[in-house]
């Protein structure tokens, strides 16, 4: 039934994508900053055929889902450290989430979670730095999310997990309760922005005054987003060999494209540089975990959130290997007929 032709073209496909297995972790939080709905974003994503999409891109993809995260509170530590909204709910969260992060990427997996707010990412990277030790940490974003609670303006966690996550930045902290289990031991230097636009005042004089990587809307600009994500990488990740971390806020896109998450910036990053981004960040081969977060189902129209979630669904793909150029056949879709494995 095949032809010559027909065996070195199966051939072809078999060995075209080498093999990939995700492990999905779904967030429902929303207590990082103050708008509903963000909460929502990991039902609303599945809804819109996120595990299919990544399904699809090629035969040797295997995705398993783990579902979303639960967690209880702990009442006695609530409003136990000033300027820090809802605390308590990001530390019984984040502790589950690190530990989910971790068994999914001991698993051999990939790791996608899809927020929720921002603050998911304490645990995610903590998570990922139980596992894998050697991390580089791409956030992309328009904001900073360094805030302590004596810098922040708001309150909110959302803009502070990078704040929490690093050592340098430790003895800006009080002591926090329950958050014992999290070891800040990231350095600053092993993490690098890209995207920024909307940056407070005391975050401008930290990422001045420590010189952390930084490639803002001006350098996109400036150098394009291909020169960018590779000097940042270069900076994070000098030899080649750690395991990268990518927190991809929503709101780094500019609002025109994805309007619906709760602190939009205009003037962003364009979809076609996100998934731009994604792409070299894919092939380094190293990529070890995604965030997805701050999408929120509830801001604006029907077609506001259809954009932004399509958006970050074309983001996410490209970074497990969805090609713009296009994507070769699966085996089970060739017009012919597969021989036998052994031929
Ligand atoms: N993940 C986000 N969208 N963060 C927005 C943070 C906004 C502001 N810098 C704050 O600390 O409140
Ligand atoms: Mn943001
Ligand atoms: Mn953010």
């Amino acid at each position: 039934m095949f032809n010559r032709v027909g065996v070195r073209l199966i051939n072809q496909v078999r060995n075209a994508s080498s093999k990939t297995e995700i492990g999905v972790v779904g967030v429902p939080f929303e207590k990082g900053q103050r708008k509903v709905g963000v909460g929502n974003a990991p039902k609303v994503m599945r809804d819109a055929g996120l595990i299919n999409s990544l399904k699809q891109i090629h035969d040797k993809i295997d995705v398993k889902d783990y579902g979303d995260i639960t967690y209880s509170i702990d009442h006695d530590i609530s409003n136990a450290v000033p300027n820090m909204i809802m605390y308590e709910h990001m530390v019984a969260c984040a502790k589950a989430l690190s530990k989910q992060v971790t068994e999914i990427l001991n698993d051999g997996r990939i790791c996608l979670t899809i927020g929720g707010d921002h603050s998911i990412a304490v645990a995610t990277v903590d998570g990922h730095i139980q596992a894998k030790s050697n991390v580089a940490l791409l956030w992309i974003d328009a904001h900073a999310d360094i805030n302590t609670n004596l810098t922040s303006t708001s309150g909110n966690l959302h803009g502070m997990p990078v704040a929490l996550l690093t050592k340098e930045l430790s003895d800006y902290w009080p002591y926090l309760p329950g958050m014992d289990w999290q070891k800040p031991v990231m350095s600053i230097r092993n993490v690098a922005y890209i995207g920024l636009r909307s940056v407070d005042s005391f975050e401008r004089l930290l990422i001045d005054n420590m010189g952390i990587t930084a490639f803002g809307m001006e350098e996109v600009e400036k150098f394009g987003i291909d020169q960018c994500v590779h000097m940042a990488l270069e900076k994070i990740d000098p030899t080649h060999s750690k395991s990268i971390h990518v927190s991809f806020d929503i709101d780094s896109i500019d609002s025109l494209e994805a309007p619906s998450t709760g602190t939009p910036v205009r003037g962003g990053l364009t979809l076609r540089e996100g998934i731009h981004l994604m792409e070299v960040i894919h092939k380094t081969g190293r990529l070890s975990a995604i965030d997805l977060v701050e999408v929120n189902p509830s801001i604006g129209t029907k077609h506001n959130v259809d954009l932004t979630v399509s958006a970050a669904i074309h983001i996410i793909a490209a970074a497990f290997g969805y090609s713009r150029k296009g994507l070769r056949p699966k085996v089970d879709d060739l017009p012919i007929q597969t021989p036998p494995s052994s031929t």
